[in-house]
């Protein structure tokens, strides 16, 4: 199980901020209001001097390095309006965002990575006024949310990829689409939910088993606000924004509380929870990035008190592995833009997806191996090939690190589609030795990996089962526990109806001793007059 991980970012003061008195203060891990009405602590605690790399290092990287690594990852900033969401997910050129930050990584460490080929697909979603549209489609077409083998999904447009500079392209294509609008707090505010997905595909090479599928999301939330600084918007935006928040806040909540069971959350109120469900509950790390403005008491005291909540939220993460096309989520198998990825790695193998013939991905045709490279395309670390024909465009991507003077190879079997490039020759015998030996050896180490791997999926299965056990069992004793105190209540209200009945008779039994010790009386005083 993971804890979601929790901080704190204070904006800076803003122009208009000038006259206002500032109410809290900051001192390492603590978080004061000046009238000392609240002390809270938080593991991570972010001034109005810091910078968003610091956030970034704390709360994101570590997701960011776990995506890369096959696992699901959220990072969500939640805050009121105005409190430095969108400054801290998305950002300027000179102060990039989390966003900006997760994608320059993801890229350092696809180039970094020699042993895997790598697909990046992004999409991008908004949800305004509880409705779901896609900026990477101008923003108007309203998606819909299905289910499929356990994951929330939209029929969302999807890119695929190839480089960090692609995706930023097309991610301030989306940015251009978000409804926005000038709000008394805020001149650029967010009128709607925005979650930008990347989804990491990875593949071995030479082992196609060994591939896996994660999702990252990158939330910016809308801020809640007050209805005065609403005024300038519509009333129904202000109102779904808060609605929305509202369900998350409770969820969290609910989910906060000792002994929580999943099966008892409602996800479904509204379409952000929905789709946040797996960050929240399910197989995904997380992080929530809480912004707040130094001179607002109330509602920065809001956004700390759902801080804490979050801080106590666990969830459950396992790595994505996929072994057949048919067991990716459909969404990625649909939607794929007319741009194809084609892997070129160095001494191994040329790889090319086409979709049109097979599944992206999985099933990836060979077309041959090649030794080694032209030293000119050597000295290009990163060289890029495209080949184009009437119906398809394939981009080659070469990493390129052997520096052997070997001529050539081509694509064979791809004359069809791809453009024959002239680039090698047959390797010596020696060096054909050598290659072999190191494959050999590659293949005993992937060997035993792969028995690791299998050893800590058996444990992992083991400690799920033994998790879902033990929260039905907590379920079954929280339902006894009800029943109990269902049934102390029923005790309770006889008791007090049998009381006011024991009082009732004990007074009549008073009243019949009043009468009987008159009547021994009387009969003792008649008794006495006739002189017995
Ligand atoms: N860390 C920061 N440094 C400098 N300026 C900041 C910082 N955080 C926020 N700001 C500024 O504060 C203003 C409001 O920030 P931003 O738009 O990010 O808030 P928001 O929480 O996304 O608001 P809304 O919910 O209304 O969309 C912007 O002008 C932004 O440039």
């Amino acid at each position: 199980m993971a804890k979601i991980n929790v901080g704190i970012k204070f904006r800076p003061n803003l122009s208009s901020d000038v006259e206002k008195q500032e109410k809290w203060i900051v001192d390492g891990k603590t978080i004061k209001s000046v009238d000392n009405k609240h002390t809270l602590q938080f593991e991570h605690v972010f001034g109005s001097t810091s910078v968003t790399e610091e956030v970034y290092d704390a709360l994101a990287k570590p997701i960011v390095k776990k995506a890369f690594k096959g696992f699901n990852g959220t990072i969500f900033a939640y805050g009121q309006t105005s409190s430095g969401k969108t400054h801290t997910m998305i950002g300027k050129n000179k102060m990039p965002g989390i966003i900006p930050l997760a994608v320059r990584d993801i890229f350092h460490e696809i180039n970094k990575t020699e042993d895997r080929e790598f697909v990046v697909k992004i999409g991008y979603i908004e949800i305004y006024n509880d409705k779901v549209y896609d900026l990477f489609e101008d923003g108007k077409t309203e998606l819909s949310i299905f289910e499929s083998n356990g994951h929330v999904l939209v029929n969302q447009k999807e890119y695929v990829a190839v480089s960090e500079k692609e995706v930023m392209k097309q991610f301030g294509v989306g940015n251009k689409c978000k409804k926005m609008t000038g709000t008394k707090t805020n001149k650029d505010s967010s009128r709607s939910h925005a979650i930008f997905r990347i989804t990491i595909k990875s593949q071995k090479k030479d082992d196609a088993e060994d591939s896996r599928t994660s999702s990252l999301f990158l939330v910016d939330l809308a801020g809640s606000e007050k209805p005065d600084a609403s005024a300038t918007t519509t009333f129904n935006e202000g109102l779904h924004i808060n609605q929305s928040l509202l369900v998350l806040g409770k969820i969290i909540r609910e989910l906060a509380k000792k002994n929580s069971s999943l099966k008892r959350v409602n996800f479904r109120e509204c379409k952000l929870t929905r789709i946040l469900s797996p960050a929240l509950g399910g197989n995904s790390y997380a992080s929530v990035i809480c912004t707040a403005a130094p001179t607002v008491l109330d509602e920065t005291y809001h956004t700390l008190c759902f801080a804490q909540n979050a801080e106590k939220v666990k969830t459950v993460p396992v790595i994505n592995t996929t072994k057949k096309a048919e067991e990716f989520p459909p969404h990625l198998l649909q939607n794929s833009s007319s741009t194809l990825p084609v892997t070129l790695s160095s001494r191994f193998k040329f790889v090319c997806e086409n979709s049109k013939q097979i599944s992206p991905f999985s099933t990836s045709t060979i077309f041959k191996n090649f030794r080694s490279v032209k030293p000119e395309l050597i000295k290009k670390a990163a060289t890029r090939a495209v080949a184009v024909n009437s119906s398809l465009i394939y981009r080659a991507s070469a990493k390129v690190s052997d520096n052997r003077e070997q001529p050539s190879w081509y694509c064979e079997g791809s004359k069809d589609h791809v453009e024959q490039f002239e680039l090698s020759e047959s390797t010596s015998e020696e060096e054909q030795a050598d290659y072999e030996g190191i494959i050999k050896e590659k293949d005993n180490i992937i060997k035993k990996l792969k028995d690791e791997v299998r050893e800590l999926r058996t444990e992992n299965m083991e400690m799920r089962t033994k998790v879902e056990g033990n929260n039905e069992i907590l379920s079954e004793k929280e339902q006894e526990i009800v029943e109990l105190k269902e049934k102390i209540a029923r005790f309770d209200e006889e008791i007090i109806i049998n009381s006011s009945a024991i009082r009732d008779s004990e007074v009549k039994i008073g009243n019949f001793e009043n009468q009987l010790l008159k009547m021994t009386e009387e009969k003792n005083t008649m008794k006495a007059e006739k002189g017995e």
